[in-house]
């Protein structure tokens, strides 16, 4: 009889068992590319975690992870100014609870679909995680374009969205926030109907509300603030700060002018800002106060900075904001923004640090250019974590009844995000991946998760 003399090692097993579930995935959810991106990212980088746990793959973790305990979708019908009806689609992915209940934002834009709010979704779990607060993961949305509706329009489609999701949340199930195309006006809409319907104020459910209606300071800077705070501690990790740096920043919305106040406060200088329609380069610095007026008070296009700002430029192609020689990216406007040949562009052109303030703006190839050639880079779940970082200090803040000062928020924002980045760099260190962030946050936000799964047993 011959014996088998070659022992697979624990390695090889782990890079087995994560092929064959991502595997599963695909079949089992096929054309969702989003979907299956996260999926790979982070199965991938599990694999050092489960090699040395293999009691996570006997409790088959990553099969019952990567299912969503629920996925709603449902009917949005609306009537616009002129009496046409529309119906749109409107979605929540309840993906994990195992840490607390569901948690996250909504997002209003035609690109939404099953694989978008799954990959939004199924990231959320880790990221929630990471902020140490008692958050599971959960995403939502609707295919529904705000871009040049009325606010009459924009109330009617936020009630009748509102009028089902709000069957389904509370603030100890699932407590929806604001993405793209969702912020303080959509949220205070959705929180009228919601209340009408309950027949009762229950502020916490929802969060990113009005200061004046269970609101909390700090908010809305929140993941601007948050990413700086991140990429800060990175830098200084390299001996570097933001001072003195030049910085690009893609978009223009909530995301990208926070990052931007913060990272001219702390002495750089931010050259670019963008929308779906261009971007502006302004050599002498963006005047982010400009950009607030722009586009949370007036609504308008980015191109309108040239009028106050005529030394500036304007270019009609959003995704070349990326030639612009920069120190630092922050890209903050969507997903797949900087591609392979983006990010060589990039490296050309000297940048030292890339910060993801938005959600997947940057691919798998990317990434690995960028790790290749030495730039730090800031994964998105780890440094975007500031906002439901907050959405969870306001939560908190409606449970005791009363308000922190913007102080008391700012700082401990700070800190989340100081312990974010320790927790993900000491996790990439253990599993033999120092100074890889993006390891060590998906390992960090999986552990938490995974041990809470198991304890809970098979439900
Ligand atoms: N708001 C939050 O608290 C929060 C938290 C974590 C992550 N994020 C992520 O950050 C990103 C931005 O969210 P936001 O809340 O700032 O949304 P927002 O709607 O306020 O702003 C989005 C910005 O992106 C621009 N944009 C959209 N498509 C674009 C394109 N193709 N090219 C260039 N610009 C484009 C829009 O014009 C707008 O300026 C999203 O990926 C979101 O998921 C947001």
């Amino acid at each position: 009889m011959v014996t088998q003399t070659t022992q697979k090692s624990n390695e090889e097993i782990a890079n087995e068992y994560v092929n064959s579930v991502y595997d599963t995935v695909c079949n089992r959810n096929p054309d969702e590319a989003e979907f299956h991106q996260v999926v790979k990212e982070i199965f991938d980088s599990l694999v050092p975690v489960l090699a040395k746990h293999p009691e996570y793959m006997n409790q088959s973790i990553l099969e019952r992870i990567v299912e969503p305990e629920r996925l709603i979708t449902f009917r949005v019908p609306w009537v616009d100014d002129e009496g046409n009806i529309h119906v749109n689609r409107g979605y929540r992915v309840q993906f994990n609870s195992a840490i607390g209940p569901y948690k996250g934002g909504l997002r209003f834009h035609p690109s939404v679909n099953p694989s978008v709010i799954k990959f939004l979704g199924f990231e959320q779990i880790f990221k929630n995680s990471l902020t140490g607060q008692p958050i599971g993961g959960g995403k939502g949305g609707a295919d529904f374009d705000p871009k040049g509706k009325s606010d009459a329009e924009i109330m009617r489609f936020s009630q009748s969205f509102m009028h089902e999701l709000g069957q389904h949340i509370g603030p100890d199930v699932d407590i929806p926030a604001g993405d793209i195309g969702v912020g303080p006006r959509e949220i205070g809409y959705m929180f009228g109907q919601y209340k009408k319907m309950r027949g009762r104020f229950e502020a916490g459910t929802i969060t990113g509300k009005g200061m004046n209606y269970g609101g909390s300071l700090v908010r809305k800077e929140a993941t601007g603030y948050g990413t700086i705070y991140f990429v800060e501690k990175m830098l200084e990790k390299q001996g570097i700060s933001f001072k003195g740096q030049t910085v690009a920043v893609s978009g223009s919305g909530n995301v990208s002018i926070y990052a931007i106040e913060k990272a001219k406060e702390l002495g750089a200088k931010v050259v670019t800002c963008s929308d779906s329609d261009g971007y502006i380069y302004d050599e002498k610095g963006i005047d982010v106060e400009t950009v607030k007026r722009l586009k949370e008070v007036e609504r308008r296009r980015i191109e309108d900075y040239t009028d106050e700002h005529p030394h500036a430029k304007y270019f009609d192609s959003p995704t070349d904001v990326w030639t612009v020689p920069c120190t630092v990216a922050l890209p903050c406007a969507t997903q797949q923004e900087i591609d392979e040949e983006t990010a060589n562009q990039l490296i050309k052109n000297g940048v030292i640090a890339v910060g993801e303030g938005a959600n997947m703006p940057t691919t798998l190839e990317a990434i690995n250019i960028f790790k290749k050639n030495n730039v730090q880079f800031a994964p998105a779940k780890a440094a975007n974590a500031g906002g439901v970082a907050v959405s969870s200090l306001e939560m908190a803040q409606n449970n005791m009844g009363f308000s922190w000062s913007f102080d008391e928020v700012d700082g401990r924002l700070r800190e989340i995000m100081k312990n974010i980045y320790d927790n993900s760099s000491e996790a990439a260190e253990t599993y033999g991946y120092a100074g890889d962030l993006v390891i060590g946050a998906n390992i960090s936000g999986f552990l938490k998760v995974a041990d809470a799964m198991v304890a809970q047993g098979v439900v």
